[in-house]
């Protein structure tokens, strides 16, 4: 059979080199230019079966190049490389029609080998392209992160179903929004929905939406997210919190791709991107019969995997620049933090991920009164955030359970924008906060009610209401 043939396009004549030797060495028959104009003649010529380009060519960038390209020969698949490597650089690679994207320095395996898979494929068709933004909706330049910018990059050509998942606070909702913004969707609608914030009996009718007088206190008919994301996405974030019974219809409703409105009859045709995101551990949560395993399939067509903080130190200095840069955007003084100062928030564990170090960034800007912030400064600062979080979750730096609550709150509050979260505020707070307290509380007595009565400080029959009616399963003498 006939070599395939790999055009190389690279101003530096080192790249060349390497690139040719290794591809030739895998049996690929080569030839490289060190300009744009030497690679479109290649292709107006009709050679080659596969281009590895540089981004930046002295006489064009390879990104004006590309669409030329994709008009002439759609099926000649293009490999960028770039040593820029911003998500916005994989994203329009992929909107030009880039078979795939490969941040320098690579290995030359992973070359090589996408060059063979490339050589295989079928290309897609190429949609237009956007204007460029250099505003980056996601930091962060290291290979985990890399990773996943180009799976986002291929899932903007797509209408696939994404589960995202990462411990809270490492950017799952942004990854969402990045996916939308830049997707085939990004002139529909983003619609978030967070199924822990919403009590387990109304999330049926905030999803699907209701009829007048479905149920006591339907007033009026109200559309659900479904409704509101048409044509658009769903963001459906926690799901590990969705009630079963609400797992069993929004399955149906993927399934079928229809639903219908709690006391509603006719079923309405959906169409919408899903995407769900969780901190739970999903697999764990079908063994125990939490999670339909079924429903988990169905979401998990794109996992992606979002790593906690700790394990991409490397993101930290580009972060910390670009909360700064955000706080004085925000009328808060200028300050600089240097490179030893950000050695020590680089060694530090970040339980609440990015959202902390933002959120402390935010902190030392507004608070501290030298311009250059000393490793000193942060030192103290880590171990007051570290205090005050002691006993609240992971990411609270605002004092305890009441100022998580606070924060938490006003998340939710501003994800309504202009309005209010449905009615019921109260009793979906306790409802929230009493089953943990309850847990903890019988766990702490090895399931005794009556000790856990007494450690609660409440009376005896009011713990057992409690426990029946959150369903709380007890555990004697573990
Ligand atoms: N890579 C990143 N670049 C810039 N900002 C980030 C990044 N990751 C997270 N953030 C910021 O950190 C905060 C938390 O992010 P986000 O809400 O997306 O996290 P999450 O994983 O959805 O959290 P939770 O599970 O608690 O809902 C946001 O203010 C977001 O803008």
């Amino acid at each position: 059979m006939k070599a395939k043939t790999v055009l190389i396009a690279d101003d530096d004549s080192a790249i060349r080199t390497v690139v040719s030797q290794a591809l030739s060495r895998a049996g690929y028959a080569v030839r490289s230019t060190g300009t744009a104009a030497g690679l479109w003649r290649w292709v107006t010529e009709g050679a080659g079966d596969v281009i590895v380009t540089d981004v930046v060519l002295p006489d064009e960038n390879a990104f004006d190049v590309l669409p030329r390209i994709k008009k002439m020969r759609p099926s000649l698949p293009v490999i960028v490389m770039s040593a820029k490597n911003t998500i916005m650089t994989a994203i329009a690679a992929a909107e030009r029609g880039a078979y795939d994207y490969l941040p320098k320095p690579f290995d030359l395996t992973a070359l090589v080998s996408m060059v063979g898979r490339a050589a295989q494929h079928e290309v897609r068709p190429v949609t237009p392209p956007n204007a460029p933004a250099e505003n980056l909706p996601i930091i962060g330049r290291s290979p985990i992160m890399q990773e996943i910018y180009r799976v986002i990059a291929r899932l903007t050509q797509t209408d696939l179903t994404v589960m995202i998942e990462g411990e809270s606070g490492t950017g799952k909702e942004l990854v969402a929004r990045a996916v939308h913004d830049y997707g085939k969707r990004r002139r529909g609608p983003f619609v978030a929905i967070n199924m822990a914030a919403i009590p387990r009996e109304l999330i049926e009718s905030e999803l699907f939406g209701h009829e007048k007088g479905a149920f006591t206190g339907a007033t009026s008919r109200m559309a659900g997210r479904f409704e509101q994301a048409e044509s658009g996405t769903l963001f459906l974030d926690e799901i590990g919190d969705m009630p079963f019974e609400a797992q069993t219809r929004l399955l149906r409703v993927l399934q079928q791709g229809e639903y219908t409105t709690v006391g509603g009859t006719q079923p309405i045709k959906t169409n919408v991107r899903i995407i769900a995101a969780t901190h739970r551990n999903l697999r764990r949560m079908i063994d125990q019969g939490q999670f339909r395993e079924d429903l988990f399939f169905r979401l998990n067509v794109v996992p992606i995997r979002l790593p906690p903080l700790r394990e991409r130190s490397d993101d930290i200095p580009d972060l910390v620049r670009h909360f700064l840069a955000q706080a004085e955007r925000e009328g808060l003084p200028r300050k600089i933090i240097p490179a030893p100062s950000v050695e020590r928030l680089q060694a530090h564990r970040w339980p609440g991920n990015v959202r902390e170090l933002e959120n402390l960034i935010r902190r030392i800007a507004a608070l501290h009164p030298e311009e250059t912030v000393s490793p000193e400064t942060i030192d103290r600062e880590l171990v007051s955030a570290a205090s005050s979080s002691a006993s609240s979750e992971p990411g609270d730096d605002t004092g305890g359970l009441s100022g998580y609550l606070e924060n938490h709150l006003a998340r939710q509050f501003a994800s309504f924008g202009d309005g209010l979260p449905p009615p019921g505020l109260y009793h979906r707070v306790l409802a929230n906060v009493e089953p943990p307290v309850i847990r903890a509380a019988l766990a702490a007595t090895k399931g005794n009610q009556i000790k856990a009565a007494e450690l609660l400080g409440v009376n005896r029959n009011t713990l057992r209401t409690k426990i029946r009616a959150y369903g709380i399963q007890v555990v004697r003498g573990l």
